[in-house]
């Protein structure tokens, strides 16, 4: 039997645009994927609930059918991490001292801040907090989500965490 998992989530959107965000970051998880697709954008912009329920349910469906492995970055699961909670993680918010959370893991960018192609500010704006939601906003490519993996420092400890828990991604009340 399947150990139930509580998981809660305390979010300070308050727009139906910033919800949506939300869901479509749970609802990539769910697909296992870091990188909601175009047309689920375009699905879930239908402001009927029904018909928004039945998109949920194709997307649903087609994760189901999925050949794709789940994946959240890291690659290497056999990695022991570090554990590093945000209080610690806070006190590394600035440009010469920088760790952003994205997906429950804990990234040192420092050295990257300075050659990231969408400029160091935009960075800098998480600095010391989490930024799974700017990271997915922002619509990063594979590679982007690939190059995280040089910067991986550590993971949140298991209460501390969103988006993982320990027997895999989950998720309800989608
Ligand atoms: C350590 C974390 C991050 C890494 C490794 C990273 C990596 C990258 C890479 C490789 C690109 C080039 C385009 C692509 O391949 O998708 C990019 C673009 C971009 N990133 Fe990040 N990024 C990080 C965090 C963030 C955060 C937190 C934001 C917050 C908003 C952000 C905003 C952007 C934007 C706006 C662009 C587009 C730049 C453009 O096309 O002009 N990135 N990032």
């Amino acid at each position: 039997m399947q150990p139930s998992t509580v998981f809660s989530f305390r979010s300070n959107a308050s727009t139906v645009e910033e919800m949506d965000l939300l869901s479509l970051t749970f609802r990539s998880l769910d697909l296992r994927s870091n990188k909601p697709q175009p047309e689920d954008f375009l699905d879930l912009k239908k402001q009927n609930v029904a018909d928004r329920d039945e998109a949920w349910k194709k997307l649903r469906r087609r994760s189901k059918h999925s050949k794709e492995e789940p994946r959240l970055s890291p690659r290497d699961d056999s990695k022991q991490l570090k554990t590093i909670g945000m209080d610690e993680v806070a006190w590394h918010d600035t440009a010469e001292n920088c760790w952003v959370v994205i997906h429950d893991f804990v990234y040192d960018c420092t050295d990257f801040l300075t050659s990231h192609p969408g400029g160091s500010d935009v960075i800098l704006e998480y600095a010391g907090r989490d930024a799974t939601l700017a990271f997915i906003g922002t619509g990063h490519s594979s590679m982007a989500r690939q190059s995280l993996e040089r910067y991986l420092i550590g993971e949140l400890p298991t209460e501390e965490r969103i988006f993982r828990v320990p027997n895999g991604v989950k998720l309800t009340g989608f």
